[in-house]
């Protein structure tokens, strides 16, 4: 098993939800990533995917609050902001980390990602307490 440091402080600001300081805190997220091939029982691999889920909501909890940011920023914030050229370009750069998804399977996912983020842009911005769903 091998462990991944990303070092969140690197982008700005936030941390892993649950630490101190919460979301808005710089810090590091540390992921548990097991070789698939070392995982030998369905327990063993779910136990590796719900560590990797926890990650992964970590970060995309993160990722929509930075995206939120650039949305205040910019002088067109929100869907009506929305840059196909630049949502291309993340996931040619995605690709590149994850060349079994490939291009196609990672838009779908990134369209989706992005989209509940300009959601969660809004709904802050409304001072909406109904965040996607919730
Ligand atoms: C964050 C931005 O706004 C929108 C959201 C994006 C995202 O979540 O990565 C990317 C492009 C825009 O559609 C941006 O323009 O960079």
């Amino acid at each position: 098993m091998t462990d991944q440091t990303i070092d969140t402080a690197a982008s700005g600001e936030a941390a892993p939800s649950g630490e101190a300081g919460g979301p808005a805190a710089a810090g590091r997220l540390t992921v548990p990533l097991p070789r698939p091939r070392d995982l030998a029982t369905v327990d063993d691999a779910r136990a590796a995917i719900d560590g990797i889920d926890a990650a992964l909501a970590t970060l995309l909890e993160h990722r929509a609050a930075v995206a939120g940011v650039v949305q205040r920023l910019k002088p067109v914030g929100g869907f009506a902001g929305r840059d196909p050229d630049r949502e291309r370009r993340i996931v040619a750069a995605m690709a590149e980390h994850a060349p079994s998804l490939g291009p196609e399977r990672l838009a779908r996912i990134m369209n989706a990602v992005i989209e509940a983020g300009l959601e969660a842009a809004a709904a802050a911005a409304a001072g909406s307490d109904d965040r996607a769903g919730r």
